[in-house]
């Protein structure tokens, strides 16, 4: 699904509105209550609830969202901040339409702002997306003490003060809510991990924004849907055999670090390849035989590092390199006579993200639309350097994905997929529990894997992420985000692909 920028979601609101022929209180009140079906399933009528309301649109959203609430019997309370003599025309209606019976004060300087009582529920509908400066003066005040009440803070569309596709300036005060109600697609803001404190737990309801417009609408951010990958996956044909779902090789392991090998193997196998190949330091031989019987070993002629690529490295359609392998100077050697002669697609991982970041040289021979790699955030800094911001970031991605016409898939809550035609994808799945060792390797077994069965290297990653964040969620239902361990992750794997199939 597409993601739309503040601007682009104020012409799709103006476009519905046209295309619908109603008025834009009557998308307001749509919005409203889209909002109120949300927060009365989450909240009881029997806790007060205190509106803070701005004077532009998300302030007329918080006033029809009163209303609408006390028809509901809720204990509404309406504060209306700062000067609402240029407040919107929308805000303006809905004000006149506020029922008598509903209390609402005037803030108009900081003496004015009290405390509210334990255990009310805040709603914050300050500002949208029509901020268009930092918070300051009254606003950051009002800001300032809701964030130090600890109350339950739910916002409407927006946390106030943050910016919805770009950084924030450091001196603007920014709501921390709990709950962040968004109206019809999520926000960029809502995907960086530097706003995980401001954006809380995220919910979109839908407000019936023009389908036509969003599909014409030109973007390059994404995020990813079940029904986006759904799709993608292709059944097995009848009569198919072994030969059609590809032979991979994976070169990975290190002396202690068999294991990152083991778990990118059994991923592979789970995620359907039809034949795989491992190449492991001489050490591993036993280990890998032992623990993935389904794939055929190579032992490297040194012990403990790889150092060396197995000879018909031709006859595989895919290479998963880096869970495990070190950066001793023999594998880097190995590393760059594969960059260099590899006619397949690689999926890079771990060391071998760090070694080819260190190198200018081996980063010159990446092979152009073969290789996917997959960082976590420090990988990414040693691969593509370090950025001003989580924003600088993304478009830092991009640019590496353009120069070396590579994919970037850099890992994290929502693992962010960058593409050499200029497309950035935010995953939907997964969860903390995944934060522990190993699930990177299984990440790369099953992208590899992917690969192998002719996925283009867009849809591997797409596909191969997507998998990986529902077998973590799934995972999660059965043993809990603090026991979760990268097995885990491949022992639900299969329900994953029977879940995306069904
Ligand atoms: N018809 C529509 O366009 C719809 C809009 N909706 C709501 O409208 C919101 C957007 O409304 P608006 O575009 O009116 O924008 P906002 O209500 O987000 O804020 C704009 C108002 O705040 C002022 N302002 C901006 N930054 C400020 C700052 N730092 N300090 C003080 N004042 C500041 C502006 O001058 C303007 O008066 C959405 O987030 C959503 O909640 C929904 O009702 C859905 C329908
Ligand atoms: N908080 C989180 N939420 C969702 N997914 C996570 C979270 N933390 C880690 N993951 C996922 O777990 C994997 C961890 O990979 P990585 O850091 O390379 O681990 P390792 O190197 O130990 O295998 C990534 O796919 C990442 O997206
Ligand atoms: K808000």
């Amino acid at each position: 699904m597409k993601l739309l920028s503040a601007a682009q979601t104020r012409e799709a609101d103006a476009f519905t509105i046209k295309e619908e022929g109603m008025s834009s209180s009557d998308l307001m009140e749509r919005a409203a209550r889209a909002f109120v079906g949300w927060f009365e399933n989450k909240f009881q009528p029997t806790q007060a609830v205190h509106i803070f309301c701005g004077p532009g649109n998300n302030g007329g959203d918080g006033l029809a969202v009163a209303r609408l609430l006390q028809q509901r019997n809720y204990a509404v309370q309406v504060y209306l901040v700062g000067d609402n003599s240029k407040a919107s025309a929308d805000f303006k209606l809905n004000l006149e339409r506020l029922p008598q019976e509903i209390p609402h004060q005037h803030l108009k300087e900081k003496q004015d702002i009290t405390a509210l009582p334990e255990g009310a529920c805040v709603v914050d509908a300050l500002f949208g997306t029509g901020l268009n400066r930092p918070v300051s003066g009254l606003y950051a005040e009002v800001i300032n003490s809701l964030n130090g009440s600890n109350l339950t803070i739910t916002a409407i569309d927006m946390p106030s003060g943050l910016y919805t596709d770009s950084q924030t300036p450091a001196e603007g005060a920014i709501v921390q809510a709990n709950y962040t109600v968004s109206f019809q697609l999520p926000k960029l803001a809502f995907f960086l991990p530097q706003h995980e404190a401001f954006v809380g737990e995220w919910h979109i309801v839908p407000i019936g924004l023009s389908d036509s417009f969003i599909a014409a609408v030109e973007t390059r951010l994404y995020f990813t849907t079940p029904q986006d990958v759904r799709h993608l996956l292709r059944p097995r044909k009848k009569f198919s055999h072994k030969g059609l779902y590809g032979h991979a090789l994976l070169l990975s392991g290190g002396f202690g670090k068999m294991g990152a090998a083991v778990l990118a193997a059994r991923a592979c196998l789970r995620a359907g390849v039809g034949l795989l190949t491992i190449q492991v330091p001489a050490t591993g031989y036993t280990v890998l035989q032992t623990a993935v019987p389904e794939a055929m070993t190579l032992a490297d002629k040194h012990r403990r590092h790889l150092s060396e690529l197995p000879k018909e490295t031709d006859k595989f359609d895919v290479i998963g390199v880096g869970p495990g392998i070190g950066t001793e100077r023999v594998t880097k050697t190995a590393l760059g006579q594969l960059l260099a002669t590899a006619s397949q697609p690689l999926v890079v991982d771990a060391d071998a993200i760090n070694i080819i970041g260190s190198s200018d040289k081996l980063k010159g021979q990446l092979p152009p639309d073969k290789v996917i790699f997959t960082p976590h955030p420090k990988e990414f800094e040693r691969l593509v350097g370090k950025s001003n911001n989580e924003y600088d970031r993304l478009y830092d991605m991009l640019d590496f994905c353009r120069v070396y016409r590579c994919y970037v898939v850099l890992k994290g809550n929502n693992t962010t997929i960058g593409t050499p035609d200029g497309k950035i994808f935010f995953n939907t799945t997964g969860n903390a529990g995944m934060a522990t060792g190993g699930t990177g390797d299984v990440l790369t077994g099953i992208v590899t894997a992917l690969v192998g069965q002719n996925y283009s290297l867009e849809e591997a990653c797409l596909l191969g992420v997507y998998l990986h964040g529902l077998a973590g969620d799934l995972a999660l239902k059965a043993v809990g985000e603090i026991s979760m361990t990268a097995s885990d992750v491949i022992d639900f794997l299969p329900q994953a692909f029977l879940k995306l199939q069904a």
